[in-house]
């Protein structure tokens, strides 16, 4: 597999076909992922959310090829991940959830390190941000407060400007005004006349991620449940709460277009994609990214 354009001829940046994960633990198979497929587009902003456990940190690190499917396969930027080439891991930035530092070193050796691995790697930029986040260079990591590690982490993954940027929780120990210019400075590139650049992100902080996101995939239990242009969620599926009798009238069970449905006390609730379920015009209302998430993983 190795698909370079979405079906509108947008090059595609992340492709993963049925991608499956186990692992052993205490002694039996565990399913980290099942059949996840995926395109991302170049230039799209990607929020992967999903529950403690559903398999975001692992989906990741098969992206990146940090680990070995049990099955299926994926390429970024046209290149297996298993194999990435050197010209393309001069575009990727990845910053893992648990920060991957040494110990030993300060913020400003790290980036000299860095700086001698990738051709791209630009020292005043690198500079800026580190000041823009009020990140201490010169304090050996292991003396660095958890926020300021994950700092540091994000900074080498961004430093040389990748093309694609693939970054597993790097907010949760961040204070909210750090958060801010850390997001902005997500899509920022050396140049105007670069291509933006594309991402895929984990978190939890959805409100964070709502704000900057093109695209949205919702993992649960190792499968991706939802995955959707951000604007399309929010203009097309909705929630429809009504008592079990109605909804049995208007054929709102499980069928096409019906993604979630429970039924409490006499009432039902049913998320659908108008776009493919069978519900009257107007029924129900959209729902912004948190209760969306609450109501997927209800
Ligand atoms: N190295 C490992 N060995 C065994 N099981 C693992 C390993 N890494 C992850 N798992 C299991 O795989 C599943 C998915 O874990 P993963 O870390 O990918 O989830 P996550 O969505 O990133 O979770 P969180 O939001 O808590 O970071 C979990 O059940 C986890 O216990």
């Amino acid at each position: 597999m190795n698909p370079v354009e979405a079906p509108d001829g947008a090059p595609i940046a992340i492709a993963a076909q049925g991608l499956g994960l186990r692992y052993r633990q205490a002694g039996a198979q565990h399913t980290a992922l099942s059949g996840v497929t995926l395109q991302v587009p170049a230039g799209a902003v990607v929020g992967l959310v999903g529950r403690n456990g559903a398999g975001k940190s692992s989906l990741l690190r098969c992206l990146v090829g940090l680990s070995a499917p049990s099955e299926g396969q994926s390429t970024l930027l046209g290149a297996p991940s298993l194999d990435l080439p050197d010209t393309v891991r001069a575009r990727l930035g990845y910053g893992a959830q648990t920060p991957d530092l040494f110990d030993w070193l300060n913020g400003e050796q790290h980036l000299q390190r860095f700086s001698a691995l990738y051709p791209g790697y630009d020292e005043r930029r690198a500079l800026m941000l580190a000041a823009r986040l009020e990140l201490p260079l010169g304090v050996r990591a292991s003396r660095l407060s958890g926020g300021d590690q994950q700092k540091l982490s994000v900074l080498l993954a961004l430093a040389h400007d990748p093309d694609l940027l693939i970054l597993d929780e790097p907010v949760a120990s961040l204070d909210p005004l750090a958060r801010r210019d850390f997001m902005r400075s997500l899509f920022e590139r050396r140049a105007p006349y670069q291509p933006p650049r594309t991402v895929l992100i984990s978190s939890h902080l959805l409100s964070d991620l709502e704000r900057v996101v093109t695209h949205v995939a919702f993992l649960r239990q190792g499968r991706l449940q939802l995955v959707d242009e951000w604007d399309a969620l929010t203009e097309h599926v909705r929630l429809l709460e009504l008592p079990a009798h109605a909804a049995v009238l208007l054929d709102l069970q499980q069928g096409p277009g019906v993604l979630h449905r429970r039924e409490k006390d006499g009432r039902v609730r049913v998320l659908f994609d108008a776009r493919t379920a069978i519900a009257p015009p107007a029924a129900g209302h959209p729902l912004g990214l948190d209760d969306l998430f609450a109501e997927l993983n209800a």
